[in-house]
């Protein structure tokens, strides 16, 4: 598990050793942290150490220090370095430091930004010492100038050829909510001091932050709560029930599904498909006729009805997509939610969650349907204020409902009511597109019918018993974007192909854990 502390956390944590006059060790292990990265990266990318090229961005706090040490270490190791300097301050030492090992530096207040920003797209790296976690509101003056000038000349990541690397964050993104104001260095990779922070898995930070490396610089944070957390392969495979000999298709777990209706039929067809690849005992479909046929066609293991909620005995539901002005779909999502019965709540079936209900309901609203849920309980937030700030109306919705809520974006994020918080950045661009949503709740409501009843799951992944279900929540998230991934290889996702790769990634999980077994 990847945990995210909060800056003000991560500072606490360094007082101690501060006080105890370790804060220069802790900066030197920082950099040296950040220097081992960029010579990684250098060699893995056939770049070289040995002349290449280097910019360092040197703000006036302990991140622009972090990165001119890093910048010193690069100088001996004979990478031409030049330091420029965003601010009229700078951290005395470091700069003493980076001059006495050969480096050159320039104060960006008296030079052309245009000139400077062309020298770093033509450089080998770009070190982002601008901001840390002193930072507050997003880059100003000369330093969006230049960091403008520099996105302009050297082009997007991925395209560009000095790869970036973010000193601890990427500079002027929101330390803790990933918002992001105003222009930005996108990051080939962020190396985190200490811990991540949740603005590097969250919203916009999350994306600019790239991939994300954790240095390891001796902070006790045992007496913090993480907060936000990303699940990796291996708690996504720890929390999977798998099939004993023992097991028949109802101890596996049932799963009845009340989505699709005749405006949209296909819903239906995608959400079962994606849960019978995700693995279960038994899929039980409540919809019209004519949906069920359409069901039937692709997958005839369903067992489909009209009858109610009452009569479809399952271990869990998934209701809502596709489920649009169809009276019985409504009454069976309704229905569905009171049975106390672990549920997943999507799209037509959002309207139907009462005042307060529990973490077992999951709802899995994208940022428009949170706004007009919010919006029904009092709670003023537009579509744009909620994409900029994910984790803060996940969590005020998961508050004010007493429901996990799954908020769908190019990152997802999981709130639970106790407030703990995950976020997965799993996801392909590629899985934008139509029907993408309908495969992840069957995916989610699989995992509810097989982990229902399974008291070991919360340990099982390390989470409080009351945040199962948003674990459960994000790591139905993980194994979408990673299927997501791997359909992408292919080409454009075709969402109706996508249980290839669901089954495909559930089968590595189910490896891993196997391997995770008997180590
Ligand atoms: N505290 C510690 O012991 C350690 C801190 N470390 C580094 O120190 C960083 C935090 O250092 P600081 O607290 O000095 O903070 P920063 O390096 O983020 O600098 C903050 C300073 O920048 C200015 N500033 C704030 N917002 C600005 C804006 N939007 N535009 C322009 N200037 C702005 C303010 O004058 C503020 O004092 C961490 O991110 C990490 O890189 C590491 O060296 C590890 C140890
Ligand atoms: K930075």
């Amino acid at each position: 598990m990847l945990s995210a502390f909060s800056g003000g956390d991560v500072r606490a944590a360094e007082g101690p050793l501060i006080d105890a006059g370790l804060g220069d060790a802790l900066m030197q292990k920082a950099a040296h942290g950040l220097f081992t990265v960029v010579l990684g990266m250098l060699r893995d990318g056939g770049r070289g150490v040995y002349g290449a090229t280097a910019v360092v961005l040197a703000g006036s706090g302990n991140n622009g220090a972090d990165a001119l040490y890093a910048g010193e270490r690069l100088l001996r190791r004979g990478v031409a370095v030049l330091a420029v300097l965003t601010s009229e301050r700078v951290h005395a030492a470091s700069l003493g430091a980076f001059l006495r090992a050969g480096g050159t530096s320039v104060r960006l207040d008296g030079a052309d930004p245009g000139a400077l920003a062309l020298h770093a797209a033509g450089a080998d790296v770009v070190i982002d010492g601008i901001l840390g976690t002193g930072g507050s509101g997003g880059l100003r003056g000369h330093a969006s100038a230049f960091v403008e000038a520099f996105n302009d000349l050297a082009g997007p990541r991925g395209t560009r050829s000095a790869l970036v690397v973010a000193c601890d964050l990427p500079s002027g993104i929101g330390v803790d909510t990933g918002r992001v104001d105003g222009p930005l260095l996108d990051a080939d990779v962020t190396v985190a001091f200490g811990a991540a922070k949740p603005g590097l898995l969250l919203g916009a930070g999350a994306l600019a932050a790239g991939e994300v490396d954790v240095v390891d610089i001796g902070l006790d944070l045992a007496a913090f709560t993480p907060a936000v957390r990303t699940l990796l392969d291996a708690d996504v495979a720890a929390l999977l029930r798998a099939p004993t000999p023992h097991d028949h298709k109802y101890s596996r777990g049932v799963l009845g599904i009340a989505a699709g209706s005749a405006r949209y039929p296909g819903a239906a067809a995608l959400a079962v498909g994606a849960a019978l690849a995700t693995g279960l005992g038994m899929v039980r479909y409540l919809g019209p006729g004519e949906v069920a046929s359409l069901v039937h066609q692709r997958n005839p293991e369903a067992v489909a009805s009209t009858g109610s909620v009452d009569e479809a005995r399952s271990q869990a539901w998934l209701v809502g997509p596709g489920a649009v002005d169809d009276h019985d779909q409504r009454r069976r999502a309704a229905d569905a939610i009171a049975s106390g019965l672990p549920v997943v709540v999507d799209a037509g079936a959002l309207p139907e969650v009462p005042e307060r209900v529990g973490p077992q309901v999951i709802l899995t609203p994208h940022a428009g349907e949170l706004s007009g849920l919010l919006a029904a309980r009092g709670v003023d937030a537009d579509r744009s204020a909620i994409e900029a700030e994910p984790a803060l109306f996940a969590l005020r919705a998961a508050e004010t409902t007493g429901a996990t809520v799954l908020l769908k974006g190019f990152t997802t994020v999981v709130a639970a009511p106790s407030g703990t918080l995950f976020a997965q950045t799993d996801a392909s661009p590629w899985l934008s597109t139509a029907g993408s949503g309908d495969t992840l709740s069957g995916i989610l409501g699989a995992l509810a019918a097989t982990l229902a009843e399974d008291d070991g799951a919360a340990a099982r992944v390390g989470v409080a018993d009351e945040d199962l279900w948003a674990a459960v929540a994000a790591a139905g998230a993980a194994i979408h974007g990673r299927a997501g991934r791997r359909a992408a290889l292919r080409g454009p996702i075709v969402v109706s192909d996508l249980p290839t790769d669901i089954g495909a990634v559930m089968a590595h999980l189910y490896e891993e854990r196997r391997l995770a077994a008997v180590m």
